[in-house]
């Protein structure tokens, strides 16, 4: 296993290098290699492509003495069956003489059982290699998209890519066996089946070939478009994929918005195209299929003509002619396995192109020896700053920060608040640095996050998403996926914590009950707080949590809140907030509004100098808590005594920019500030 491991691994390294033929630094030259490290590779897809089939000798070479063992097997296979018309050559001959043909007889019988035997052995042996040919595209192209940017999956779609992982890579087996093997096997038992008719009748010989080689002429003609309908029909394939997968990955929404047969048409229509591009593919196979049987009786019957009047001229013995016509019947596998595996080539051809396609998508940089790790920092708490940062999600779209500046030291809470769309979020995709800043700098200890290890800038960083994925498998695989190496009494001390212990008391199976496909089976309070504790568990230096208690009820939100303050005293944490208890706790606020930071201070200043703050108190986080309907006190009664203070009702009738009102029409006094 360890072996194949090795070869898997240099195999990638082949293919990675096969499909690089572009110049350095340049796309799919930089792939990871299986298990080996990756370069960050460039946005711009390789120029000049290589052809498939070096890709497909990248694959392939790891394996290469094992494919020529059975290359050797197969072509043992057939020159034992060649060596058959000579015996029967010399049966029919010696059938009027003396000698009897019992020992002609054993001889046939022996050569018919060893072709049979060698040529299952060489057959498994081929479709083993074939199989670990097919593993090793699959295990680098999985490692490749697990390495992916962030920006390149956006531009992507899933499903796409995943047919790419399964069904493309799949028609490497077919391509391995009859493309590659098929033309080395076929074509060598080709040319030994017309030496051996040279040396029976070279006139014969140049009958066949030209009528080969007019069969040849047309099937040059019909490859190409064999692998243009290969291409579209996996391309639908791909897209069938992309639609499924939005589909199930929304299935709910589906549902409840009726929409299953407009959807259901969409999946149809991609199976659809894919059906008929196959169709026309399997239409030109069959046209060069055919052409090659009508050579083959082409051949035949001018043999046939041609020999029969030397026959009677008395050029060549009727014995010569049924040895040669034997051949020509010889001349049918050989033939038709490399018309196949022209075939195959040109389906397999047009599936590598899609993996190349993957190849040539940006990687992330992982540690490798031109970089140099740089230490973590010890579980000290780690300082943020913005400087300058201009970032756009893509080279055509707008930006979205327009020169953010911040800076926030080690320890506390900052709290991003603004309109929606403002850049909050993205704030915190660059210090993850799921993108790179397109102007400024993005600090982390005063390091620019591009000089670290991404590793261990990740391992520095918990995050909290937005929407709070979880992922399919059990409870305790959720919780520990970020630190798997977590010992059960902090597990255990984590769940209270996040307030997830009376959860998993009543859950039959514990911390080892399935939660399903994105975390199905919990609510949406759950699955928050599964994210937090997550979070928690790896012990961050920075604790990133967007609008991470939106769906909490009001006992758990207060219950995190106190736990968010607690870890800010060791960490430092950066949260999205919505709710005004959030900010009101917070050490400074960093009001954004559309990508510019507009002002940084205590809720009891902003409240007062910034009226874009003001108004967002006053409306959008008591609207919000008034309509998240959790049945708590409204945000300027949240938490008495708690971080952020007791906010009182105070005067009605201030507006929305001055003292606010709720969206319940009860006044609240929004400027009263933190406890600190
Ligand atoms: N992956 C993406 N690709 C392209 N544009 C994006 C992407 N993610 C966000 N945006 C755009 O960037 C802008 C800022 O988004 P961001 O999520 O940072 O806002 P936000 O302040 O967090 O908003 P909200 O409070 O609604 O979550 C938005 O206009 C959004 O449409």
């Amino acid at each position: 296993m360890a072996e194949q491991r090795a070869a898997e691994a240099g195999a990638a390294e082949e293919a990675a290098r096969a499909s690089a033929d572009a110049p350095a630094g340049n796309g799919p030259a930089d792939a990871p290699a299986g298990n080996g490290p990756a370069k960050e590779s460039a946005d711009a897809p390789a120029g000049n492509e290589p052809p498939a089939w070096r890709v497909l000798l990248g694959y392939v070479r790891p394996y290469r003495w094992t494919l020529l063992l059975g290359a050797l097997l197969s072509l043992v296979t057939g020159a034992a069956g060649l060596a058959l018309p000579l015996v029967a050559r010399s049966l029919i001959e010696n059938l009027g003489g003396d000698g009897g043909i019992a020992s002609q007889l054993l001889w046939l019988t022996l050569l018919v059982f060893a072709n049979a035997g060698l040529g299952a052995l060489g057959y498994y042996i081929l479709q083993r290699t074939a199989e670990s040919v097919v593993l090793t595209a699959r295990r680098s192209l999985t490692s490749y998209l697990l390495r992916l940017r962030i920006s390149a999956v956006d531009a992507s779609e899933p499903g796409d890519l995943l047919s790419r992982a399964t069904s493309d890579t799949t028609l490497l087996r077919a391509m391995t066996t009859q493309s590659l093997i098929g033309l080395g096997t076929g074509g060598l038992t080709l040319v030994a089946t017309l030496l051996m008719m040279g040396l029976v009748d070279v006139v014969l010989l140049g009958v066949t070939l030209g009528v080969v080689a007019a069969a040849g002429v047309v099937i040059g003609i019909i490859a190409p478009m064999i692998q243009r309908a290969s291409k579209r029909a996996q391309e639908s394939v791909g897209e069938m994929g992309a639609s499924l997968e939005r589909v199930l990955g929304a299935l709910r929404t589906v549902k409840a918005a009726g929409a299953e047969e407009r959807e259901e048409r969409t999946v149809h229509e991609a199976a659809e195209r894919s059906w008929r591009a196959s169709v026309t593919s399997a239409k030109w196979t069959a046209v060069a299929g055919n052409t090659m049987f009508l050579a083959i009786q082409g051949v035949f019957l001018t043999v046939l003509a041609v020999g029969g009047a030397r026959v009677a001229t008395g050029s060549i013995e009727i014995g010569t002619l049924v040895a040669f016509l034997l051949y020509v019947f010889y001349l049918i596998s050989p033939l038709q396995e490399v018309v196949s595996a022209i075939t195959q080539y040109q389906v397999g051809s047009a599936a590598i192109s899609r993996i190349r396609e993957v190849w040539a998508l940006p990687v992330e940089p992982t540690a490798s020896g031109d970089r140099p790790a740089l230490a973590a920092g010890g579980g000290e708490p780690a300082a943020v700053a913005f400087d300058g940062v201009r970032f756009r999600y893509a080279p055509d779209a707008p930006l979205v920060h327009h020169g953010v500046d911040f800076s926030v030291p080690a320890r506390g809470m900052t709290a991003f608040v603004g309109p929606s769309g403002a850049g909050k979020t993205t704030v915190f995709s660059l210090i993850e640095r799921f993108y790179d800043a397109t102007e400024g700098r993005v600090l982390l200890d005063g390091r620019d996050v591009r000089e670290w290890d991404l590793a261990e800038l990740r391992a520095s960083i918990g995050y909290v998403e937005q929407d709070a994925p979880v992922l399919s498998g059990t409870l305790r695989d959720n919780l520990l996926f970020g630190a798997p190496d977590t010992a059960e009494d902090a597990l255990a001390e984590t769940l209270r914590t996040a307030r997830l212990d009376t959860l998993v008391a009543r859950l039959p199976d514990g911390l080892d009950t399935l939660v399903g496909h994105r975390g199905t089976k919990l609510s949406g309070g759950e699955r928050q707080r599964v994210a937090i504790a997550r979070a928690l568990l790896r012990r961050p230096r920075l604790l990133l949590l967007d609008e991470a208690t939106s769906q909490l009820d009001a006992v758990n939100e207060a219950a995190l809140r106190d736990t968010v303050a607690e870890v800010a005293r060791r960490t430092t944490v950066l949260v999205v907030a919505h709710r005004l208890s959030t900010v009101t706790s917070a050490d400074r606020i960093v009001v954004m509004d559309a990508g510019r930071v507009r002002a940084v201070g205590t809720h009891r200043e902003l409240v007062a100098s910034n009226p874009l703050y003001a108004e967002l108190a006053a409306t959008q986080f008591l609207t919000e808590r008034a309509d998240d309907g959790a049945g708590g006190p409204v945000a300027g009664e949240a938490a008495p005594g708690g971080p952020g203070g007791a906010l009182p009702d105070g005067p009605s009738g201030n507006g929305p920019s001055g003292n606010g009102s709720s969206a319940n029409g009860r006044a609240v006094d929004v400027t009263a500030g933190p406890a600190s």
